[in-house]
């Protein structure tokens, strides 16, 4: 394990910001923290890079405590805070070298280096740009250069897209995603579950500091939503096909909705129905299994935790 945690627990006084929290993330992983304000993920960040003591528990990042061995951390395990500082009237190239600098880099190498990740990053033609005229897009990027320059073999990146226009989101979650082809272990929190859904290879979910929920989003989805597959058929004619399709094994529910039928299913029907629409002579237009979404996932579970309290 990359990152592990046993038991880590973090109290401020009376409120409990983390509580017995058992982390396991492997070796080029993408792993997502999620959850609403306040339920603990920059706490846990905090201990995890060894900025905050736990009250109780073990953490171990690359096999160090990050407490008692902060500069081997420092090391290996790069950090992109909610909000990165620059100096807005140095050029990104002098920010990135006034960094490197203070990391020991040699001359010659650290501007190897910084060529190579302003030009992953889509920085090279602003990179004698002042900072203070970058948007939070490109600073975000900067951040990511920043953090890439020591070659870390753990990147952890807190709210990366927080204050980023849809797009620019995508394409940063594009880049992060990209860190797990060089075999980088990626952590990071969001409380945007749409948005990193498709990048994760494992979230998190917390909850009042406790993490409730666990596992790649499928299953999540499975566990929650309570094994339900969504199945969308569009066929032409539609006639007919509800009452056929709804005495198929398994199917739960059929829906007419615009010109396609929403299929409820107790598992994946979907040979079933596609010979069921052949056989009653119409043709197939598409076939699709919904993915639910994580948002979705989050609504009904906390709709469930309501009902429990
Ligand atoms: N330094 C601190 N002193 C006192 N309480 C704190 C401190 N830091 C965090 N907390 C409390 O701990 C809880 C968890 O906060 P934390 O910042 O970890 O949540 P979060 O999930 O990262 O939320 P956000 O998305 O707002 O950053 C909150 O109730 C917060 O008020």
């Amino acid at each position: 394990m990359v990152i592990e945690t046993q038991g880590l627990t973090k109290r401020y006084g009376k409120v409990v910001a983390v509580e017995g929290l058992n982390l396991a993330v492997e070796a080029g992983e993408v792993y997502g923290l999620l959850g609403p304000n306040g339920s603990g993920k920059t706490t846990t960040i905090l201990m995890l890079l060894g900025l905050t003591e736990p009250t109780a528990g073990t953490v171990r990042v690359l096999g160090f405590d990050p407490v008692r061995e902060p500069l081997s951390l420092k090391k290996q395990v790069g950090y992109l805070p909610d909000s990165v500082g620059f100096y807005g009237e140095m050029t990104a190239w002098e920010n990135l070298a006034y960094i490197a600098r203070l990391n020991g880099l040699p001359k010659a190498e650290a501007e190897v280096r910084m060529r190579q990740v302003l030009e992953r990053m889509g920085l090279a033609e602003v990179a004698d740009r002042p900072v203070g005229a970058f948007s939070r897009g490109m600073r975000q990027r900067l951040g990511l250069a920043e953090v890439l320059l020591k070659e870390p073999k753990v990147v952890i990146l807190d709210e990366p897209t927080l204050g980023l226009d849809p797009e620019a989101a995508q394409e940063f979650l594009g880049m992060i995603r990209g860190l797990k082809a060089e075999g980088i272990t990626v952590l990071l929190s969001s409380h945007l579950l749409h948005q990193v859904q498709a990048i994760c290879d494992r979230v998190g979910l917390f909850h009042r500091g406790k993490l409730v929920l666990e596992g790649r989003v499928e299953e999540l989805a499975q566990r929650v939503l309570g094994g339900a597959y969504r199945i969308r058929v569009g066929a032409s004619p539609l006639e007919g096909l509800s009452e056929r399709l709804g005495a198929l094994p398994g199917v739960a529910r059929v829906q007419l909705e615009g010109t396609e039928l929403r299929l409820e299913a107790t598992q994946d029907v979907r040979p079933q129905v596609a010979r069921a629409v052949l056989e009653a002579g119409a043709s197939l237009n598409s076939l699709v299994l919904e993915q639910p979404s994580l948002d979705e996932v989050y609504a009904r579970y906390f709709q469930e935790v309501r009902h429990a309290a």
